[in-house]
């Protein structure tokens, strides 16, 4: 019986993602609250990690997660994964992008309201004893506008709940269409202006090069006198040493953060008790539904992963459905098959490769067949290659990589073709599937053979003249290595005696390097290599 999948749960995730694991096939364990040099010490054990936002992915984590498979992420930012670091150890990053954009876009209103209306303060002091009435002035949303920097899923539904409220939005968002803006009922403005005019800001961008920083002092300064500012994207998107400066001031008369540049802050953070200043714990995510929707997703989706190869949300991989995962799959262990003759054949020469697919497989989802092939290639000189990571390191080291269909069925129903080019010499194999999922090699070196790819086996090319099938056998027999299958072509166009013949031997024992040299000795022999798969 084959081993069930291991997952870890490290963050504190909604009890639905537990039991949805367990439904789908997987072990899990629930560790939260683990030390970094704990989490290292026991992710090796797991093929999937289940996180939100406490758990730090990081390098040591992922040197330490031999059998790791999959990060899923319960929840959007993945900003605490290095995902640079999990491709290259071909582990597939995970989010959940819708599960909790409404709740976080409620947040961000609420915050909106808070600041409008002083409410944390007059809630503060109210219960502190006193009835501060006179004190606390607010300020109607209504008719007011609201810059929205970002526009994605959670910004726009903040656009159109601001709208309920009878704010104007104006967006800021490099990626906004003008068909997009119509759509959403915003007006698409450039950064300066936004600044210019908002007397509400709200920041919805992921932290990137780009972002970081991107309400930094000096365009802090050039907002409105008596602008409002709340952030629930994440921290780092503002400089706080100038929002405290502008607090103190007057210049912003009010700003709501639930995140922060560094999470927990530390508990003497400068904004702390700065008057017009509002906090939560980065909570923007956490209501009720919201949980349940990621927990949910989070764990439909890695389960699918490690049970069926089905790939959704990923951040580092094409997305493969779960109905086109078992359709994939066989054409998936055949590519494997076929990188993994031309990687034995050629060694690391290759500087270009063409997958070619046709009839039945040109119907296919080429992506993930093109990297099982590049996979089984590159695994011939290195043990840690994964369909994650074989297209990165390809394109790394600069090997083309090109795909070609063709919908025409030609000799077969369905046929894979890889064609790799070393500086010397190209080399092609092709394969087909015979019924659903039997795979077969059926050219080789321009020659029609058919043959499974499986355990030991050798590849002969020899001039075909009468009795070296005979010396090949004795060569064998006297190393004690049976032949289990033999399959043997002329090469084509010739196809003639005393052209070349190409042999394929599936043997029961593995020939060792002076056997394989007392074949190469042989008379008329002009390749030979033993091969494993
Ligand atoms: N506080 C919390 O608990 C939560 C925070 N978040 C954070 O909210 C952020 C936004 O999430 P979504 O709306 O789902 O993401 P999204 O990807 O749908 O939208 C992000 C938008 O930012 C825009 N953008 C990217 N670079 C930009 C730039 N330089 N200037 C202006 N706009 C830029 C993109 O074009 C995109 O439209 C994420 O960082 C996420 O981590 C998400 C959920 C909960
Ligand atoms: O999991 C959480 O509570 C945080 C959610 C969040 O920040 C996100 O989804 O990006």
């Amino acid at each position: 019986m084959s081993q069930k999948p291991k997952v870890l749960i490290s963050d504190k995730m909604d009890p639905n993602a537990a039991r949805i694991f367990e439904e789908r096939g997987c072990d899990v364990d629930v560790i939260t609250g683990e030390t970094p040099e704990q989490l290292a010490a026991r992710v090796g054990e797991y093929d999937g990690l289940a996180i939100r936002s406490s758990t730090k992915v990081t390098k040591e984590i992922l040197a330490a997660a031999d059998n790791l498979k999959v990060i899923g992420r319960a929840g959007i930012g993945v900003d605490n994964v290095d995902i640079p670091a999990a491709s290259a150890k071909g582990v597939v990053v995970m989010n959940t992008p819708f599960g909790n954009s409404i709740t976080t876009a409620e947040h961000a209103i609420a915050l909106i309201m808070a600041l409008a209306r002083q409410i944390p303060e007059a809630n503060a002091e109210t219960q502190a004893g006193e009835w501060p009435k006179s004190k606390f002035m607010g300020v109607e949303v209504t008719g007011k506008t609201l810059g929205l920097i970002g526009s994605g899923n959670i910004g726009s539904i903040v656009a159109s709940r601001a709208q309920g409220l009878k704010m104007k939005v104006v967006a800021y968002d490099p990626f906004l269409s003008p068909e997009r803006a119509l759509e959403l009922g915003v007006e698409k403005v450039d950064l300066g202006d936004l600044l210019a005019r908002a007397d509400f800001i709200t920041l919805h961008t992921p932290l990137t090069e780009e972002t970081r920083n991107i309400l930094s002092r000096e365009r802090l300064e050039q907002t409105k006198q008596g602008v409002r500012i709340v952030n629930c994207a994440r921290g780092g998107l503002i400089d706080e040493a100038a929002l405290k400066d502008g607090l103190d001031s007057g210049h912003i008369a009010g700003a709501a953060l639930d995140v922060f540049a560094t999470e927990p802050p530390p508990a003497d953070h400068p904004l702390f008790g700065t008057p017009g200043f509002t906090c939560t714990p980065h909570l923007g995510a956490s209501t009720t539904e919201a949980q349940v929707n990621v927990a949910l997703q989070v764990a439909e989706q890695m389960a699918d992963y490690l049970v069926t190869g089905g790939v959704t949300n990923a951040l580092n991989v094409p997305s493969l459905s779960a109905e086109e995962a078992p359709r994939l799959k066989p054409y998936i262990a055949l590519a494997e098959k076929l990188g993994s003759l031309v990687g034995q054949l050629e060694g690391p020469g290759v500087k270009s490769l063409t997958v070619e697919v046709e009839g039945a497989a040109a119907e296919l989802n080429l992506k993930p067949i093109t990297a099982a092939v590049l996979a089984g290639m590159m695994r011939t000189f290195s043990d840690t290659i994964n369909m994650v990571n074989a297209p990165i390191l390809a394109k790394e080291n600069g090997l083309d990589v090109r795909e070609v269909r063709r919908g025409k069925e030609g000799n077969y129903h369905t046929l894979l073709r890889v064609v790799a080019k070393t500086p010397d010499r190209t080399r092609e194999v092709a394969g087909s599937l015979f019924g659903e999922d039997e795979m077969r090699l059926v050219e080789i070196a321009g020659t029609r053979i058919e043959t499974d790819l499986e355990g030991h086996m050798i590849y002969i090319v020899n001039e075909d003249a009468p009795g070296f099938i005979g010396r090949l056998g004795s060569t064998l027999g006297n190393a004690g290595v049976n032949i289990g299958n033999f399959h043997l072509g002329r090469r084509l166009p010739d196809k003639h005696q005393g052209g070349d013949a190409v042999l394929m031997l599936s043997l029961d024992q593995q020939p060792d390097d002076a056997t394989v040299k007392a074949i190469c000795a042989l008379e008329g022999v002009k390749k030979v290599k033993s091969l494993s798969f």
